[in-house]
Order: structure tokens, then C-alpha cells, then sequence
């Protein structure tokens, strides 16, 4: 079934439950660190309260136990101040007094709900009928007239915010959802020789996507950078030095050396691996060639050094297409943005490149690289996409 989008919608007085994802880089003191994806939804959000719709706004950010697990509120005020409507704040997702505040809005007015994944079902993944029958959704789905579907970038969760109200309610997609869509939904077609670059620090995702492009026969190559090549290093035999492998534990990626070893048992002549890392030493970033590790105590793998840029630059200059996801080193730091920043610029020289990843945004606008073919608002969910599996999101419009 074709998915319908604004132009299916009689927008005019109704109150609308609108997904967004502006999960976003936060400071150490929470606020907003880049507003990138708060811009991208502005377009679709204008055009509803422009038509006179009471807008109610679901999003999350962070997740359940992470440092970037915070509230919504510096998020509401940065949209109130990107719209011309105004944009309130409600300090809960579907209690009584969030839905008050839903049923209290007049045309052309907005609220920011409190962050989905204060609930715990919302960190759940459910199939759609399942998550039209969660808290969130049963609460909502009476006080809405219909879903409006803008989180492109979480359209790989099937979670109840995103699967849940199709089920209960009319769905339609907004603008980012139906540009992304156009774009990532013919990319089988773009041209070849194609190189994925994964890299960043969702490895498990990562893996999934490289797991998944080389099986299909739908990359030639996979380039390894960020946390993604230290994994895959380890699971190499590489001693990285206990700061890098520590790191890896504590996030939980043990299983994902085992997977990164089987990965390389099976495809390793179209997997590479960084040639040289950067740590820092006496305050200054330092290279090592990946023969020479592990680096001394202490010292964390933070970037790829330059051999690696200039190996896998050649690749990705020479490509057909190009698929960067995440960052290559910890770019917030200028020690270790280089790898980052040279990767990118390089990648746009590429014949068709397609970008994509929360950070990532954020790390091209800092760097103010331009000449990508698509910037896509989603890290997971534009690579799920462009691996041609079904996104949750798009299955739940269809129905
Ligand atoms: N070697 C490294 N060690 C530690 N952190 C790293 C390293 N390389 C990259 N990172 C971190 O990875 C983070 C970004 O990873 P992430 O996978 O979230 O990217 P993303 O572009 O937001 O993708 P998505 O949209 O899927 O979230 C950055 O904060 C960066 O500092
Ligand atoms: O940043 C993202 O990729 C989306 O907001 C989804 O977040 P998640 O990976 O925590 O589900």
C-alpha cells in the first residue's frame, strides 16, 4: 500500500501526533551541542501549524542509562525559537497533565512531550499491534486525530512511538520521512564500484550493515574507522593496550569481537583495517603504525592516523558511491578530528556519496564540508535502508 503523506492530510484544526528524532549531541551540562536535527524537522513542522494544526511532539533522546539520556526541554525551546508558532513544554508523555495540554492547544500551536524513553516500553521493540496496545500509545491515540510520522532516523525501531499509533489512528508521513524515502529507497541503482564506511561508536548497528552489504554483494569494500576498527582490530589479535579494550568491554561489545572475527573469517579480503592510530601523549596527538601497538598504559586508540586516511582516501576518491556512517575518531576533540573532517572531504570527490548518522550531521556542519549528494538525517536507519531491509517505520505507514 502507498504511504500517504501531508498532502493526504486535511490538516486544519486537528491535533496531530507528530514523531520527530531530535536526539542530538548534548554538553556535559545537557543542553542542545547541535541543533541539526531540530532544522531538518522544521520544514515539516512549519507546514503543519502553517495549516492550522495543534501539534503535539514525540521524540526521545539518549538512552535508558547513557549520559545523553535527558530530558526534552532544551530541545522545546530551541524549536520555539526555529518556529514562528509558539512551542510549549510538558514535563510528562502521556500523563494527565501532558494530555491537557494536548487537548488545551488552538490552531497553530505546539508541544514538546517529555522524552518517549522515560517509559520503559518505549525501549522495547514490539510488532505494531503489540505496541498499539502499549501505555503511550493508549493514552495518546484519544486525545489525537491522526500520526504524523517524521523520525526518518528511529524508523529502525519498532518501538510503540513509532509503530504503535498507525494501528490505532490514520498515519502519514512527514517531509523528512518522504524525501528520505525518495532518495535512500533507489540506492541499488547507484553507481559502482560501492565503499562503505562504518565507523563511530554504535558498533553493534555497524556491524550489522557491514554484515549485511558484504553478504549481499552490495559493497566491494568496507572501511573500518572509530570504535567500529578498534573492535575489529581486537577481534584481529591486535593489542590495542587496556585503555581501548576497556572501553569496548564497558560498553558491552564483548560479543561484537566474535562477530567482528567471524566477519573477518569470511569476508576479510574486503574488510580493512586502520594502518596507524592516534593517541594522545604528553598532551599531543600521536601516531602508531598498527605494528608498533600496543600504545603505552594509559593511552586510548582516539583517531585513524594519517596512513590510514591517505590509504582510504584513494579508495573513496575512486569510488562509485560511497556510504560514510559515523565518525572516524572522537572529533568533538581538535586533537582527533582529522581523520574525521579528511575522510569526509575526500568522500564528496567520490561520483555519488550519501552521509548519514546524528554525529556525523553534527561533524559536517562543524567542519563545514559541503558536496555530499544526500546528508540523511539517520545514522541506523538510512543504513538499514540502504541495505534494503524493511524499516519498521515505513512497514507501520503502510498499513
Ligand atoms: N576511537 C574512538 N573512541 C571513542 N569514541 C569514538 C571513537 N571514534 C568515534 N567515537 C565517538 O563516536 C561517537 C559517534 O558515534 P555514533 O555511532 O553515535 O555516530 P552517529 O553519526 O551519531 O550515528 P547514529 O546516527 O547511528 O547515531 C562520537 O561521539 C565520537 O566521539
Ligand atoms: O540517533 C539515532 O540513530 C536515532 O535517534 C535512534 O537512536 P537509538 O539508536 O538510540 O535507537
Amino acid at each position: 500500500m502507498a504511504i500517504e503523506t501531508l498532502d493526504d492530510l486535511a490538516v486544519q484544526g486537528t491535533t496531530l501526533g507528530v514523531r520527530i528524532d531530535i536526539n542530538s549531541p548534548l554538553t556535559d551540562e545537557g543542553a542542545l551541542a547541535d541543533d541539526a536535527r531540530l532544522r531538518a524537522h522544521v520544514e515539516t513542522l512549519s507546514e503543519l501549524l502553517d495549516r492550522g494544526g495543534r501539534v503535539a511532539v514525540l521524540a526521545h533522546q539518549g538512552r535508558p542509562g547513557g549520559d545523553e539520556f535527558r530530558d526534552l526541554r532544551p530541545h522545546a525551546d530551541r524549536l520555539d525559537e526555529l518556529l514562528d508558532a509558539p512551542v510549549g513544554y510538558a514535563d510528562g508523555t502521556f500523563s494527565g497533565e501532558a494530555r491537557r495540554k494536548i487537548e488545551n492547544l488552538d490552531d497553530g500551536q505546539a508541544v514538546v512531550l517529555e522524552n518517549t524513553r522515560f517509559y520503559s516500553e518505549e525501549y522495547m521493540e514490539f510488532p505494531a499491534d503489540r505496541a498499539g496496545e502499549t501505555e503511550l500509545v493508549d493514552k495518546l491515540a484519544p486525545v489525537l486525530d491522526a500520526y504524523v510520522n517524521d523520525a526518518f532516523a528511529a524508523a529502525h525501531r519498532s518501538q510503540p512511538s513509532i509503530v504503535g499509533f498507525p494501528t490505532r489512528i490514520p498515519a502519514y508521513a512527514g517531509r523528512v520521512m518522504e524525501s528520505e524515502l525518495d532518495v535512500l529507497g533507489d540506492i541499488e541503482s547507484t553507481p559502482e564500484p560501492r565503499t562503505y564506511v562504518v565507523g563511530g561508536a554504535k558498533v553493534p548497528d555497524s556491524l550489522a550493515v557491514a554484515e549485511s552489504v558484504l553478504e549481499r554483494g552490495l559493497a566491494d569494500e568496507v572501511l573500518t574507522t572509530g570504535v567500529v576498527a578498534n573492535v575489529f582490530l581486537l577481534a584481529d589479535g591486535t593489542d590495542l593496550g587496556d585503555a581501548s579494550a576497556d572501553f569496548v568491554y564497558e560498553q558491552g561489545y564483548w560479543d561484537e569481537i566474535d562477530r567482528a572475527a567471524d566477519l573477518l573469517a569470511e569476508y576479510g579480503d574486503r574488510i580493512r583495517l586502520p594502518v596507524d592510530l592516534a593517541v594522545e601523549r604528553d598532551g599531543e596527538r600521536h601516531e602508531i603504525a598498527a605494528g608498533d601497538l600496543p600504545p603505552r598504559e594509559g593511552e586510548a586508540a582516539m583517531d585513524v592516523g594519517t596512513a590510514t586516511i591517505e590509504a582510504y582516501g584513494e579508495t573513496v576518491e575512486g569510488s562509485g558511491t560511497v556510504v560514510l556512517n559515523g565518525p572516524a575518531g572522537v572529533f568533538e576533540d581538535e586533537t582527533f578530528a582529522r581523520g574525521t573532517r579528511e575522510l569526509f572531504e575526500t568522500a564528496t570527490d567520490a561520483e555519488f556519496s550519501v552521509v548519514g548518522g546524528g554525529d556525523t550531521a553534527a561533524a559536517i556542519r562543524e567542519f563545514d564540508v559541503e558536496g555530499f549528494d544526500h546528508v540523511s538525517t539517520g545514522g541506523g536507519a538510512a543504513l538499514n535502508m540502504l541495505t534494503g531491509e524493511d524499516l519498521p517505520a515505513v512497514e507501520a505507514l503502510r498499513n
